[in-house]
């Protein structure tokens, strides 16, 4: 059975509040419309909304082009109950810096964002703004909101890094225009929902998974590759988060190419499952990009299946 992609999304939470990024990635599906949008406050209550049932499904930034994983999330979907990813969604990155009323560029002393927002305008803010004190907020909107809220007089920051849609919402002075370091900068965002049925294979998908490191065995990350190598699949991100467990205590987090229905992926996911039980696959979905996942002829579901009807024929002698 595979998820039908007109499911209405129903009640949708996604990191608040209004004017994130996020929410323009979860403006962007299909359906967004009409369903029900309820902000959260960070990554881990919106992914505790949908493990509750408060939520039928979450929009969460998961990598940054410049940046790289969203720690916040790659370790939330990794423990706790099962979580599914459904769809991803690719949202071009840039950002203004607005100010509280009446406060000039050269006047700015603190400033508040998302830390991976600062990450991308560090260059920008180390060039106008040196020695400026640096206030970290749970996202970009949630510090333009903090000072367009405040009380005139007591703003808490002078200054926010924002998406130009929060400065034209609050009516916040635009300060600085496009001060991002990496023009062209893209962060990519997952719409999750409980474990079900799978978005139905396009030729052009990814899986997620992660896998625990144990402790006792030696050459684990190469016994990983290798079930990808052999079989001609190609990561598109691997990157090790600690369990939080311990000193030394790490988990590997992996993209790769091609959907869970692919005999070659259901394969490595199976081999994977019998040296690591641990395994947990965090969905199979389609593409942004939409471009067709390059298999080789000898990893095709065709020579998958000429394969074991050799194998069936040899054995029904
Ligand atoms: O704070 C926001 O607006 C978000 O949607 C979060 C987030 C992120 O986590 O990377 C999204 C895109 C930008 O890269 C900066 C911040």
């Amino acid at each position: 059975m595979t998820r039908d992609d007109a499911a209405p999304l129903g009640r949708c939470t996604f990191l608040g509040p209004a004017g994130t990024f996020t929410e323009a990635a979860l403006r962007a599906v299909p359906g967004a419309e009409q369903a029900e949008l309820i902000p959260a406050t960070s990554v881990p209550a919106a992914l505790a909304a949908v493990r509750a049932g408060e939520a039928d499904h979450a929009m969460v930034p998961i990598e940054n082009s410049v940046e790289g994983g969203v720690s916040a999330t790659l370790d939330d979907i990794a423990s706790g109950d099962d979580l599914q990813i459904l769809r991803e969604e690719l949202v071009q990155i840039s950002f203004v810096l607005v100010g509280r009323p009446g406060v000039e560029l050269a006047d700015v002393r603190r400033v508040s964002t998302h830390t991976h927002a600062w990450a991308q305008v560090r260059g920008w803010v180390e060039a106008n703004l040196p020695g400026v004190e640096y206030t970290p907020s749970g996202s970009t909107a949630a510090a333009a909101r903090a000072l367009a809220d405040a009380e005139p007089g007591s703003e808490p920051f002078d200054a926010a890094v924002c998406a130009p849609l929060v400065a034209e919402q609050t009516g916040l002075p635009v300060l600085a225009r496009a001060i991002e370091d990496v023009t062209g900068a893209v962060t990519r965002f997952v719409l999750v929902g409980r474990p079900g049925p799978l978005p139905a294979h396009t030729g052009s998908d990814k899986t997620t998974l992660t896998v625990p490191l144990p402790d006792d065995h030696p050459g684990a990350l190469r016994e990983i590759l290798d079930q990808f190598a052999t079989r001609g699949i190609n990561l598109s991100r691997i990157e090790s988060r600690p369990t939080g467990e311990g000193m030394g205590k790490y988990f590997f987090s992996i993209d790769l190419e091609g959907h869970l229905a692919e005999e070659r992926v259901a394969a490595a996911m199976g081999a994977l499952h019998r040296i690591f039980p641990g395994v947990r696959f965090l969905g199979s979905y389609p593409r942004a990009e939409h471009r067709p996942v390059a298999v080789r002829r000898h990893t095709s579901d065709d020579a998958y299946r000429a394969g074991r009807a050799w194998v069936d024929g040899l054995l029904a002698r």
